[in-house]
């Protein structure tokens, strides 16, 4: 399985986003991870197309884009070329996901789906043979800095297990509350692309907390 770090770019300083753009870029980690909020899935509005476009401008890493957003069908051409590599909607906001994915893949991107700390992973069964990604949502959306659901690690546990016999190839994310200090927990339940926020942008040095966590990856894969 691959092991891969996201930053969440919704902890970085947005008055210097391109230096920070530019430190991700620099770094060890592996995606950027984007946070669009609407104000109506999520309790709280991030940003939308001009910021993405601005953040794409300057990335050489892929962007992982993570719709909070009620009706995220009307938006994901446009999630498209503004330049996602990975387009992830809600479980909770999608009537017909499969459409939905389907419109993603279409659309040129890989297909992710999340669910919310309280939606089953059993509900993804006849849906995950036409996914790239599965977001395990640690956290309740909208906020960065919040504290780990440790509940998320049976979910992984489960998740893990249905992928295995329907599509091994399944990336598994996790997002919320991911640092140092959970990493190996979340390795051990199957985890493989981890977003960080607080723990890389509230770092001291946030390019040698992508370091720390890139090298505990590797250690704990080799063990
Ligand atoms: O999607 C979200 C919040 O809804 C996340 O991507 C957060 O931005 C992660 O931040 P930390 O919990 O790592 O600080």
């Amino acid at each position: 399985m691959k092991h891969l770090i996201a930053p969440s770019v919704l902890s970085a300083d947005f008055a210097n986003l391109k230096r920070d753009i530019e430190m991700i870029n620099a770094s060890e980690a592996d995606w950027f991870h984007v946070d669009v909020m609407d104000g109506v899935f999520v309790p709280n509005i991030s940003f939308g197309f001009p910021v993405m476009e601005a953040i794409k401008k300057y990335a050489t890493k892929p962007l992982d884009v993570h719709l909070m957003i009620v009706n995220p069908d009307q938006y994901i051409e446009r999630f498209a070329e503004a330049g996602a590599s990975v387009i992830t909607v809600h479980y909770e906001v999608c009537t017909h996901l499969h459409r939905t994915v389907q419109a993603i893949h279409a659309a040129g991107c890989k297909a992710g789906v999340a669910i919310n700390p309280h939606t089953p992973v059993s509900l993804l069964k006849d849906i995950l043979v036409d996914l790239d990604m599965v977001l395990v949502m640690s956290v309740n959306p909208g906020f960065g800095g919040q504290k780990f659901i440790p509940n998320t690690l049976n979910k992984l546990r489960e998740l893990r297990a249905m992928a295995l016999a329907i599509n091994p190839n399944l990336l598994i994310e996790v997002d919320g509350g991911v640092g140092i200090q959970n990493l190996a927990d979340l390795i051990e339940a199957g985890a493989g692309v981890f977003v960080a926020g607080n723990a890389i942008f509230g770092a001291a040095s946030p390019t040698a907390m992508i370091s720390e966590l890139k090298q505990l990856n590797a250690q704990l894969k080799s063990s």
